[in-house]
């Protein structure tokens, strides 16, 4: 009997969304400057005699547990690509808001691509599970990859990026997700009517975050989904606002939201900023996070 596989994964925050126009296939164009940051979903693929999921922590009451879930996907196509029967017992241990626009779901879909190729012995390369990864999702391959990276086209092809040292976040939970289709149909529905400019990296981003400066990164910090968001969910701008007088240097949306981000100065200033969200009721909960941190990685070969 082999071995249950563990890997963990990392979540994502959009330092930069710059969404163009819509494409023939209905997907936007983009450019996304991820960042892996230090809240994480854990993935651990066991033997059994069918696929199954189960799932624990956050937010579980909204992961669906069927056929539809990223990472029952993500072990039925590794599968089907090396004709094999998906029988797999995934668990995930969450911690990752789920529809937060952290990807979660994309977390999930990494960590079972490279936990069942491990327990399968399916010998997939690093590229190979890069692809899958893409097929699955636009934010798929981000989290197996890590660290910092610019998505191009759909938000699919990553080019790495460096960082100097670490950026301490605080990240503010919400009540709720938003499904991140109405999201874009809201970007689309407030930008009607306007020409769409191609989507730039900005360069005094990728300088920033080249120096690790935060302060130079926090100005710099940009999301073309922030807007419909808010639309969407008036009640962010309250959370942002806390944040923000709280000492954040800078706030945002994280991608198609609600989980809202605060860049801060350091690691203590990144506590009290939490402290401040957490009593100002604007948010469900709160956490620090670091990041660059790795992509998805086994943790170990133990039991679920
Ligand atoms: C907005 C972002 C920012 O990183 O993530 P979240 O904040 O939701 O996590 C991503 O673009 C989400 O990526 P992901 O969640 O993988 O999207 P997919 O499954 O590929 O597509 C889901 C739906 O999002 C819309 N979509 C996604 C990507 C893209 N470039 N254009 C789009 O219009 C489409 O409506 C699509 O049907
Ligand atoms: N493993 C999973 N974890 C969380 N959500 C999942 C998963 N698989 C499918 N979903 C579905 O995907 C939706 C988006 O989830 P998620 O990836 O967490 O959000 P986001 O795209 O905002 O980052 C959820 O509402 C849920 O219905």
């Amino acid at each position: 009997m082999r071995k249950p596989v563990t890997v963990r994964v990392p979540a994502k925050v959009n330092v930069q969304l710059a969404v163009g126009g819509v494409r023939p296939d209905g997907f936007h164009e983009l450019v996304s400057v991820f960042l892996a940051v230090g809240l994480y979903d854990e993935v651990t693929a066991t033997p059994a005699d069918t696929l199954r999921i189960t799932a624990t922590g956050l937010d579980t009451d909204r992961v669906p547990l069927g056929r539809t879930n990223l990472a029952a996907r993500a072990a039925q196509l590794l599968a089907a690509r090396h004709g094999i029967a998906p029988d797999v017992h995934l668990h995930l241990a969450k911690g990752i808001p789920v529809a937060g626009g952290m990807a979660g779901g994309s977390a999930d879909a990494a960590g079972a691509l490279m936990a069942c190729n491990g327990l399968w012995g399916t010998g997939a390369s690093r590229d190979g599970l890069l692809s899958l990864a893409a097929e699955l999702g636009s934010d798929v391959p981000f989290p197996l990859a890590g660290g910092a990276a610019l998505g191009r086209g759909r938000g699919e092809l990553l080019t790495p990026l460096e960082v100097s040292g670490t950026l301490c976040w605080v990240f503010a939970l919400a009540d709720g997700g938003l499904p991140t289709p109405a999201v874009y149909a809201e970007f689309d529905r407030l930008r009607e009517g306007q020409a769409v400019p191609a989507p730039r990296a900005s360069p005094l981003l990728l300088g920033a975050l080249r120096t690790g400066d935060a302060a130079a990164l926090a100005p710099a910090l940009s999301n073309d989904l922030q807007a419909a968001a808010l639309s969407l969910r008036p009640c962010l701008a309250a959370t942002l606002a806390a944040g923000t007088a709280a000492g954040a240097l800078a706030a945002l949306v994280c991608g198609s939201g609600p989980t809202t981000a605060f860049l801060t100065r350091d690691a203590a200033s990144a506590t009290a900023v939490c402290a401040a969200l957490l009593a100002s009721g604007t948010c469900c909960t709160a956490r620090a996070a670091s990041g660059p941190v790795p992509g998805a990685h086994i943790v170990a070969h133990r039991p679920a």
